[in-house]
């Protein structure tokens, strides 16, 4: 299914230019209805952010119809709110979820990566890279409340929180699926996975382009809790309390070595630009971009999801080279 719609969107965003960029979302800007107990809650048209400044949590909502899709517009308002909290001594903690149960988030926005100019593809892989960093490194507690399906991206955003909890819903899979749309996750995405569920799940995982659902999730440790959908928040709650119950809790597990383990004091220093070159390269046009597909193309994917042969060394490291990469080995060590 999901090959179908990533085909479907891609066709579409290469035939309907005019159609990029339109998706709007509802909702309120600035200040938004008031929260309960007279806490107003405030956000963005594509991130509702519910405070409870009493227990030092908020609930960040995604409310990016119809699909939470990463489109620029709504990397920069989430990581807009992701910033604004942080700088609040008011809270500690975080709980990330969805707007509209039943898709926590379609990750990537297919539309974002096929038919624009090199300089918006710099700039869309950066706001990824940032989105992916600064929920990884925050000082604050980030729990996943995953209410909906979740694949690639959203996974990726889930595997930045310290733990998540998933609806008991079949619908509600969860997994990097990348190589089903005939790409690659790039390598940062399969550390992540390798950190949370081990080696040989996470290269199974990659390489199937598994979407688990709740019990399976469960099972090979994607999520660390699945409970029933009208729980899913509630178990959140009890999650973070326990972890605001430490006084230091995520600059304690970082100092400890614990967490953040893909991000060793010298990939921090160097991650950004390392990690935009491989894709993005100035000279070198996104791998999805139409007007260069003839190099690579696998049979029986449609040319519009053509790699590159960029793409296709990295899609070689990634399923072959599985942990020789050199952040692999600063893993396992
Ligand atoms: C070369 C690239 C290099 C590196 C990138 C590698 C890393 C990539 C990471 C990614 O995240 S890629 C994106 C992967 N995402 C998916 O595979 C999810 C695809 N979507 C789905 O499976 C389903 O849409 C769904 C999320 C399960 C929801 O299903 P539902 O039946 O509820 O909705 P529907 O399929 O009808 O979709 C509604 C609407 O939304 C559009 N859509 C869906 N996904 C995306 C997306 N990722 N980006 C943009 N738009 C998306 C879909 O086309 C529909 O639009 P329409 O109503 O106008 O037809």
């Amino acid at each position: 299914m999901a090959l179908a719609v990533g085909m479907r969107v891609l066709t579409r965003a290469l035939h309907r230019p005019w159609a990029r960029g339109l998706r709007v979302a509802p909702g309120r800007t600035g200040p938004a209805a008031g929260g309960g107990d007279g806490v107003r809650c405030f956000g963005s048209p594509r991130v509702l952010v519910e405070p409870d400044p009493a227990a030092g949590v908020a609930v960040v909502k995604m409310r990016n119809p119809p699909v939470n899709s990463f489109s620029l517009e709504f990397l920069t308002e989430l990581l807009i709110s992701l910033e604004k909290l942080e700088n609040d001594k008011t809270f500690r903690g975080i709980i990330l979820t969805s707007d509209h149960p039943g898709i926590f988030s379609a990750g990537l926005d297919l539309t974002e990566m096929c038919g624009r100019k090199p300089e918006h593809y710099m700039e869309y892989w950066k706001a990824v890279q940032e989105m992916w960093l600064r929920f990884y490194l925050s000082n604050l507690v980030v729990i996943a409340a995953i209410n909906g399906v979740s694949p690639a991206g959203g996974c990726l955003l889930s595997l930045t929180c310290d733990y998540r909890v998933l609806a008991n819903n079949p619908k509600y899979t969860i997994g990097l699926n990348e190589t089903r749309l005939g790409i690659v996750a790039p390598f940062w995405f399969k550390d992540m996975m390798v950190n949370t569920v081990g080696y040989r799940t996470a290269e199974r995982a990659l390489q199937l382009g598994l979407l688990f659902p709740p019990a399976e999730a469960l099972r090979v440790g994607v999520v660390d809790q699945v409970v029933p959908e009208d729980q899913v928040q509630s178990t959140a709650r009890s999650v973070m309390a326990q972890w605001l119950a430490i006084p230091v809790c995520r600059p304690g597990v970082q100092n400890q070595g614990l967490g953040r383990a893909v991000l060793s004091p010298e990939a921090l220093g160097e991650a950004p630009s390392c990690l935009i070159q491989p894709l993005a390269a100035p000279d070198d046009p996104w791998p999805l971009d139409a007007s260069r597909q003839s190099a690579f193309p696998p049979r029986g994917l449609p040319a519009c999801l053509c790699l590159q042969a960029p793409l296709f060394l990295s899609l070689v490291r990634t399923l072959v080279g599985f942990g020789v990469h050199p952040k692999s080995k600063r893993i396992s060590s």
